[in-house]
C-alpha cells in the first residue's frame, strides 16, 4: 500500500533563521509531488526534512499517521535521488544497487534477483560490472535510481536529480523516472526550479516562495489558473499589463481596449490591477492593442515576434502554420479574455478558480 506524507505546520530554522515558518501540504498515496521555486525558497530544506537530515522545529511530518519527526533517516525506508548522483565510487554497479539489500540482509537468489530486476527497469543491464567512474552523468544517474528503488521504499525523494545533465538526458530521464513511479506507485516528492520539468513530470506541483507554498495544483491549474502574479510570472514567460478595473469591465491603461471578464469575482471592488497574458494568449486582429514588429524570430514550431506598443515592449509566439508578419508591420492584438488572468495589485487571482477554460 503506498503512503500518504502529511506535512502539518511544519517550521525549519538553522540557528536563529527561520527559513520555513509554517508549512503544511498532504501528499497523496502514490502521488508524484514537485516541490517548484526560485533558488533558495526552502525545496531542499522541506524535502531533508523529509528524509531525515534535518531537524524539524516545530509541527509534524507523518508518514500515513505515523509522527517522523526523530525517525533516524535509515529507520524511514525512504530512496533518495541527489543532483551529484552520490553513487559508491570504489564499487560496480551491481554493487552499488545490491548495498542496500545486504544492509537489509536480503540473501541470494533473492538479491541477485531484485538487483536484476532493477537493471532491466532502468535500463543499464548491460552495465552491471562496469565502474561508475567509466560511465556518463546518466548512466550514474541510472545507478543512483536504481539503487533507491531496489529496498521498495514507502517513499521516494529526488533533489534536483536531473541538473547536471544535458537537455536531451534530461527529457529521457524524466520520462524514466515518471514511468517507474507510475509503475510502482510509489508516493514521491521531487525537487526542481525547473518549471517545464515540473509541469512534464508531476500530479500536482507545489509552488514555493519565500519559505511558503503559492499554490499547490495540477500542472495545467498551476498555469492556467495561478493564485497569485508569483505562480503566474514563475510559470512561463508573461506579460503583465496594467488594467483599471470597474467591476467586470477591464481597461487596459495607456490604450483605450478594454474587455468585459465575466469571471472576474470582484467583491473587494479592486480598481487597479494587473492583466497577465503569456505570448502564445495573444492573437492577432483587425482592432486590438497596436503595435510595430520590431523582432521576429523563428523556431521551427512557433514565430515569436517582439512588439513595439504605447505601453511598452510585448512578446507574441504564434503557431508557423499562421500567416507570419513582417518587421515594420503595423499590428493589432486580441487578448482572449477565457484564458487569461486579472490579478489584484496585490497579486492575488481576481478569475474565478473552476475548471480550467
Ligand atoms: N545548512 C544550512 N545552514 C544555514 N542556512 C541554510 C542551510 N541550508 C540552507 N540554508 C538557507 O536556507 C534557505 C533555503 O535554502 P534551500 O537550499 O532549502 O533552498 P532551495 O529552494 O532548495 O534552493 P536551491 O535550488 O538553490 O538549492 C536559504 O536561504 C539558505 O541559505
Amino acid at each position: 500500500m503506498s503512503i500518504t506524507i502529511n506535512i502539518e505546520h511544519a517550521k525549519k530554522a538553522y540557528g536563529k533563521n527561520v527559513v520555513i515558518e509554517n508549512l503544511s501540504a498532504q501528499v497523496k498515496p502514490g502521488e508524484f509531488f514537485t516541490l517548484l521555486g526560485p533558488s533558495g525558497c526552502g525545496k531542499t530544506t522541506l524535502l531533508r526534512m523529509i528524509a531525515g537530515f534535518n531537524t524539524i522545529e516545530g509541527g509534524e511530518i507523518k508518514f500515513d499517521d505515523r509522527v517522523i519527526n526523530n525517525l533516524p533517516p535509515h529507520k524511514r525506508n525512504i530512496g533518495m535521488v541527489f543532483q551529484n548522483y552520490a553513487v559508491f565510487p570504489h564499487m560496480s554497479t551491481r554493487e552499488n544497487i545490491a548495498f542496500g539489500l545486504k544492509e537489509r540482509k536480503v540473501r541470494e537468489p533473492e538479491l541477485s534477483n531484485r538487483v536484476n530486476e532493477v537493471l532491466d527497469k532502468v535500463q543499464i543491464r548491460e552495465l552491471a560490472e562496469r565502474m561508475p567512474s567509466n560511465m556518463s552523468g546518466g548512466q550514474q544517474q541510472r545507478i543512483a535510481l536504481a539503487r533507491a528503488m531496489v529496498i521498495n521504499p514507502d517513499v521516494l525523494l529526488f533533489d534536483e536529480p536531473l541538473s547536471n545533465l544535458d537537455a536531451k538526458l534530461r527529457v529521457e530521464m524524466r520520462s524514466i523516472i515518471r514511468h517507474i513511479q507510475q509503475q510502482a506507485g510509489i508516493t514521491t516528492i521531487y525537487v526542481t526550479h525547473d518549471q517545464e520539468e515540473a509541469l512534464a513530470i508531476s500530479d500536482r506541483i507545489a509552488v514555493m516562495y519565500k519559505g511558503e507554498i503559492q499554490q499547490i495544483d495540477e500542472p495545467v491549474k498551476i498555469y492556467r489558473k495561478p493564485k497569485n502574479l508569483f505562480v503566474a510570472t514563475f510559470m512561463g514567460q508573461t506579460n503583465i499589463l496594467d488594467v483599471d478595473i470597474d467591476n467586470q469591465d477591464v481597461a487596459i491603461c495607456g490604450t483605450n481596449v478594454h474587455y468585459h471578464f465575466d469571471r472576474i469575482a470582484n467583491q473587494n471592488h479592486v480598481h487597479k490591477g494587473k492583466l497577465v497574458v503569456r505570448p502564445n494568449d495573444f492573437t492577432f486582429a483587425d482592432q486590438g492593442i497596436e503595435g510595430t514588429v520590431v523582432d521576429r524570430i523563428f523556431f521551427g514550431t512557433i514565430t515569436t515576434y517582439t512588439l513595439n506598443t504605447k505601453i511598452g515592449e510585448l512578446v507574441v509566439t504564434r503557431d508557423v502554420n499562421e500567416h507570419m508578419k513582417e518587421i515594420g508591420e503595423v499590428v493589432h492584438l486580441d487578448i482572449p479574455v477565457n484564458v487569461v488572468n486579472v490579478f489584484e495589485a496585490e497579486g492575488h487571482n481576481l478569475s474565478i478558480m473552476g475548471d480550467v477554460g
